[in-house]
């Protein structure tokens, strides 16, 4: 026994050497590549100092050379400075391959192994070594110190498999913190070769570095999956960019984490096309900050703007959740036909004072309402309130919303005035009520934005009045006819009565003076009528007369704005130039032509498409919203990521209708991610049974890890508070990172208070919240709670089940009928 101890103390100590040799050679590496940096760093100052020295002297194209080097030596210099914690992370050992052809990177590009690379007795000799990184670094001679990871010569570091080797033999994952190497984990993909670097056998280290990230603890950020992509991952990252690229896979299997490297691939693979032009839609304003760490620690800021669906709208954010009885009618395709009833029904109600509604156009808006990856969380940009109407207070029977934010104003205050009194050629003219009606029905007819049908209300309105005044008759000659007819329009538009008339009777509306008037039961009544049923009706109402917006209500807006139309806006007039003074310019140009600068400007901040858009959770788009994210990707290719099996929307085939009319007939790419990486095989295994009630026949992803850690099933004792408390506890204990409490959306609020003075590692959060969300460990409250809180309830359960990385508990509640071990009826097999 003893002589046996001794042997295997020898072979431990001899591995440790041998790691430790290995972790000194890629510390030799990390150093010249950081001498490397260093020296472009001095370069780079070298050529701003030398450039400052000579002013304006070279030619165009070495001084637009000259800015490129100092820009990029700038970047280098950022990325340095930003200290990454491992901007060195892989390295792969390759055979020579089949062609003698060097890429861009300075890499060879054969896939395939040359013919003779391995020798009969499977020996070889290791042709290449790349170490692949954040950022792509050529030494002085251009050969490649470190490939960048988007690069095609980085793709074998991902694809590799031992089944599909191509030319690698080793993989290997370098963890490294600032300049420091820490440790190193190796695969081999072709363990049948004994292969040689340098004359010496090529050692291989640990046992892979996929299950050192799965095991490590989780934050309230999302990390970067840079150093671990696999393989069918890698597929979808890198593929190409053109219509739309469709991804299905259970909870756990890297959608979201692909979304995001997709977007940085698409920015590395074509910069001058996506720069700025990205869109990721998230379900919530929490998964938005929960993963806008990811693109700056891949080296994108800025070009990327992540939002929350309820946020797309600049100048209108959700801060309430609707209940699953009013989201259904809100978000289902036949709301259109309402709010197209209730634009052109709107005008009835006139405009009142109010604060004036969120200015037309607001869609796309200012460029500071939109939430960049490297930007800050606006205010409220948290969790959102749920209130269900059915069950609380009515803010009002017939009252109006008040109009808190920019998209609310006091539409229906005012009332539409019932007579039109002016005096045109000495004689009083008036059109009353009914005759006003039948010229509003007039000009309303045929389908074009409200508010641009304005100026044609007013022509019908001359019209009516030019009628009414008998001077049609007066001339035979039609020339004189139409002076005076022109003579007549001028008397009568240019009276103060008729702009003020105009103004009330024909308003220009905002999307939030339409969702204020439909706040009126009887009015949304006569707009909704055969589209909605009474009940309906009510709720939407009562719904609208909440102080803030819903995440529904965001998509109605947003169709209310192109339903209304943005009338033109005369140009701003410049301020006077002095010199065009002096050349009598400023009378033959009153109005200046928009400059280059200020066009491009003025276009950027208008912005409503992209170029490319990213949809995550796409399972949960309703029609309505299917329709808003559209608008913003007319000509822009797509990259859908989504788990039917998680939607939370009651009907998925007509979501899914939506959506196919969103993305039109582009063709697709479909992808399906298969393997977990979140959940272990323990929690998956519970998991699968809620799948199996909620869709029959689905597949869960194959759990890629197992802990041994069976999830706990606790009944509540004495109260629900307590026992969610003492839980929260032991697994804050247990676990180094966060705990997240699921609950059923109208406990969230007395959830947190059971938590109180647990600190920030724990947090609770209603099961709609939890959406691609994941903790260390996770407790979920009565799954029948849960389950029965929407027609879609067995769908979030699974998602609420799903989240955890180490372990789960689930706590019955009075609803679940839980067994004589605490578990619950819906768990049970
Ligand atoms: N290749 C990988 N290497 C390391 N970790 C990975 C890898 N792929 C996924 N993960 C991790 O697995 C977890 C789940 O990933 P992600 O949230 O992207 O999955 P998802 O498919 O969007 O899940 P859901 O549908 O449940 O929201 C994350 O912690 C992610 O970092």
């Amino acid at each position: 026994m003893a002589a046996q101890a001794q042997q295997e103390t020898a072979v431990d100590a001899a591995a440790d050497s041998v790691r430790e040799r290995e972790i000194s050679v890629e510390q030799e590496h990390l150093d010249r590549v950081y001498r490397r940096l260093e020296e472009k760093i001095h370069e780079a100052e070298f050529l701003m100092n030398d450039a400052a020295k000579r002013g304006q002297v070279g030619t165009p194209g070495a001084l637009a050379e000259r800015d490129a080097q100092v820009f990029r030596a700038g970047v280098h210099l950022n990325r340095l400075n930003n200290e990454f914690e491992d901007f060195l992370f892989g390295r792969i050992d390759l055979l020579l391959g089949k062609d003698g052809k060097k890429g861009p990177d300075g890499a060879y590009t054969a896939v395939e192994p040359a013919d003779g690379a391995v020798r009969e007795d499977d020996t070889a000799d290791i042709a290449e070594t790349l170490h692949i990184g954040r950022i792509g670094v050529l030494d002085s001679e251009y050969a490649p110190l470190v490939i960048d990871w988007r690069a095609p010569a980085a793709a074998p570091f991902y694809r590799s498999t031992p089944v599909d080797p191509g030319r690698v033999v080793r993989r290997r994952v370098i963890r490294s913190k600032g300049r420091r190497v820490l440790g190193v984990e190796d695969d081999l993909m072709r363990p049948e070769l004994t292969a040689f670097l340098d004359g010496d056998s090529l050692p291989v280290i640990g046992d892979g570095a996929l299950m050192a990230a799965l095991g490590q603890a989780r934050g309230h950020t999302m990390r970067d999956i840079v150093a671990s992509i696999q393989a069918e991952q890698d597929l979808v990252i890198r593929a190409p960019a053109a219509s739309v690229t469709y991804v299905e896979g259970g909870p756990g299997t890297g959608k979201t984490a692909v979304a995001l490297h997709r977007a940085a691939y698409l920015l590395y693979q074509d910069r001058r096309r996506y720069a700025g032009g990205i869109l990721i839609v998230s379900p919530t304003p929490l998964l938005v900050s929960y993963t806008e760490g990811v693109l700056p620690s891949l080296g994108e800021e800025g070009q990327v703007a992540i939002r929350a669906i309820g946020s797309l709208v600049d100048g209108a954010e959700a801060t309430l959740y609707d209940s699953p009885s009013v989201a259904r009618s809100k978000g289902s395709h036949r709301m259109l036909g309402v709010l197209r009833k209730a634009a052109r029904g709107a005008l009835e109600s006139g405009r009142g004072g109010g604060p004036g509604g969120l200015e037309n156009g607001g869609r796309g808006g200012s460029r500071s309402g939109r939430r960049s990856a490297s930007g800050r969380r606006g205010e409220g940009a948290g969790q959102l309130a749920f209130v269900d109407p059915d069950e609380h207070g009515d803010p009002g029977e017939h009252g109006e919303r008040n109009g808190v934010s920019g998209w609310g104003s006091g539409a229906s205050s005012g009332g539409t005035p019932q007579r039109l009194r002016v005096v045109a050629f000495g004689r009083r003219l008036e059109l009353e009520g009914p005759e006003l009606e039948r010229v509003r029905q007039v000009a309303l007819g045929g389908t074009a934005p409200v508010n641009l049908l304005r100026p044609r209300a007013r022509k019908l309105l001359l019209d009516a009045l030019w009628e009414r005044s008998g001077a049609a008759g007066r001339h035979t000659d039609p020339e004189l006819a139409a002076e005076l007819r022109s003579s007549f329009d001028e008397d009568v538009t240019s009276e103060d009565s008729f702009i003020e008339f105009l103004d009330v009777w024909w308003p220009e509306l905002t999307p939030g003076d339409v969702l204020s008037a439909m706040a009126d039961e009887r009015r949304l009544g006569r707009w909704a009528r055969r589209i909605l049923n009474p009940g309906e009706i009510r709720k939407v109402a009562r719904s609208l007369r909440r102080d803030g917006h819903s995440v529904h209500d965001i998509a109605m807006l947003d169709e209310l704005q192109s339903i209304l139309g943005t009338p033109a806006r005369p140009r701003k007039r410049r301020d006077l130039d002095p010199l065009d003074q002096l050349t009598g310019l400023e009378e033959l140009m009153p109005v200046r032509e928009e400059s280059q600068r200020e066009r491009a400007e003025r276009l950027a901040a208008e912005r409503v498409e992209y170029a490319h858009v990213i949809v995550d959770e796409a399972q949960d788009l309703t029609p309505m919203q299917w329709r808003m994210v559209g608008r913003r990707g007319r000509h822009a290719t797509w990259t859908v990521v989504g788990d039917p099996a998680q939607s939370s929307w009651s009907d998925p085939d007509e979501a899914a209708e939506a959506r196919d009319e969103a993305l039109g007939t582009r063709p697709r790419r479909r992808f399906e991610l298969t393997v977990n990486y979140r959940n272990p095989a323990e929690i998956a295994d519970l998991a699968a049974k809620v799948l199996a009630l909620a869709m029959p026949g689905a597949e869960s992803p194959r759990a890629v890890r197992s802990t041994g850690v069976v999830p706990r099933f606790r009944a509540v004792g004495d109260s629900l508070a307590a026992t969610v408390r003492a839980e929260s506890e032991r697994l804050l204990a247990q676990v180094d990172g966060t705990v997240g409490v699921v609950v059923a959306m109208q406990r969230r609020e007395e959830a947190r208070r059971w938590l109180t003075g647990l600190g920030d590692r724990v947090v609770a959060l209603g099961s709609l919240e939890a959406k691609g969300l994941e903790y260390d460990a996770t407790i979920v409250v009565s799954p029948a709670e849960i389950a029965d809180e929407s027609p879609a309830g067995l769908r979030v359960l699974y998602v609420a089940l799903t989240r955890a990385t180490q372990q789960l508990t689930v706590v019955s509640g009075e609803r679940d009928e839980p067994d004589a071990h605490g578990v619950p009826d819906l768990l049970r097999d």
